[in-house]
């Protein structure tokens, strides 16, 4: 669990960070989203202590983050940025072996764990250990970046707008990876974007900042549903409120009884991609099926316009 209490950073007597306080459940993924400058990154880097606050408390299951001198800190929170931050002289294999050498783990184990974490990230070890990172896509490099975060098995793993350059469609299975991979380690996620779309994907929790402060920090439902005022409200984006919030429930969960013609919609599909398919194929109602076509109902457009609207 990680405590943030009343931490505040000033600089040159100007609060950037300004007296935040919340609270991260272990194994949850709370996403920091806010316009540029408002003190994100600063939050951020004071968990791990690259930034030190100028009042306040930040606990790490319990203990003060201050009690360990900062680089011990850092080997045990993972912190993967945009841009990766490889080492460009080193190779993939070396890059992800960074901390676990730090830390003095003996070669088999680094060599081990090396390679399962490749494995994870489909990058063949043989092939691409030796390379160089230059030698990468984008998107490759940004998995070796994840990976190199998550080699000492961190319990935290902070996250600076880690998909930022990367396209739509490398981006989407970046976050699918990272969705998985969290919830196989249990680590816990603090992953700071700009990007709603990607808050209301990823996060347990959200905090909305502005200017130093976090307005509102609750769960995507919630801040899409019941904008704490205005500002959270035009960042969430009024017109597109009743999409995102499609997209946070499943079809299974809109079923109604009865059947409809055609084709059947998977129950785990998204409510949103549901409500499309209806409109683009002008049917007013879609069967749906579980993972083993056993039908379970349908859905309709009218059931679907209803749940999109806040309560
Ligand atoms: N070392 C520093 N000295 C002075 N001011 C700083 C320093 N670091 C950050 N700031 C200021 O603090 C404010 C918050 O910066 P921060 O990087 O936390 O914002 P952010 O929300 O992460 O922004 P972005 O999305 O653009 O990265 C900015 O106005 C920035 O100029």
């Amino acid at each position: 669990m990680i405590e943030i209490e009343g931490i505040t950073k000033r600089y040159n007597g100007t609060a950037v960070v300004d007296d935040v306080s919340m609270v991260i459940e272990p194994r949850t993924i709370a996403v920091i989203v806010g316009t540029s400058g408002s003190g994100k990154t600063t939050l951020l880097r004071m968990i791990n202590r690259l930034v030190e606050p100028t009042s306040g408390v930040i606990r790490l299951d319990g203990a003060d983050n201050r009690s360990l001198p900062g680089y011990q800190l850092r080997r045990s929170i993972g912190y993967a940025i945009q841009g990766h931050g490889l080492f460009p002289h080193r190779t993939v294999a070396q890059n992800i072996a960074t901390v676990p050498l730090l830390l003095g783990w003996d070669k088999d184990r680094i060599k081990a764990r090396v390679e399962e974490l490749m494995m994870l990230y489909q990058l063949d070890p043989q092939a691409y250990g030796p390379r160089y990172p230059h030698e990468l896509s984008g998107g490759q490099q940004q998995r070796v970046g994840v990976a190199r975060a998550l080699a000492a098995e961190p319990n935290v793993l902070l996250m600076d707008e880690p998909f930022g350059a990367l396209d739509p469609i490398i981006r989407t299975k970046a976050q699918e990876d990272l969705l998985a991979i969290q919830k196989r380690f249990g680590t816990t996620v603090i992953l700071v974007t700009h990007d709603m779309e990607e808050a209301v994907h990823m996060g347990d929790k959200i905090a909305v900042m502005d200017a130093g402060k976090v307005l509102q920090y609750a769960k995507p439902a919630e801040i899409l549903a019941r904008p704490a005022n205005g500002f959270v409200e035009t960042l969430v984006g009024s017109s597109e409120r009743p999409f995102r919030l499609l997209s946070l429930g499943r079809a299974r969960d809109a079923v109604e009884p009865g059947g409809a013609e055609g084709e059947a919609i998977p129950g785990d599909a998204s409510q949103r991609d549901a409500l499309a398919e209806l409109l683009w194929t002008g049917r007013p109602a879609l069967p749906v099926k579980d993972a083993d076509g056993k039908p379970l109902g349908r859905v309709t457009v009218e059931g679907l316009v209803k749940r999109a609207r806040p309560a």
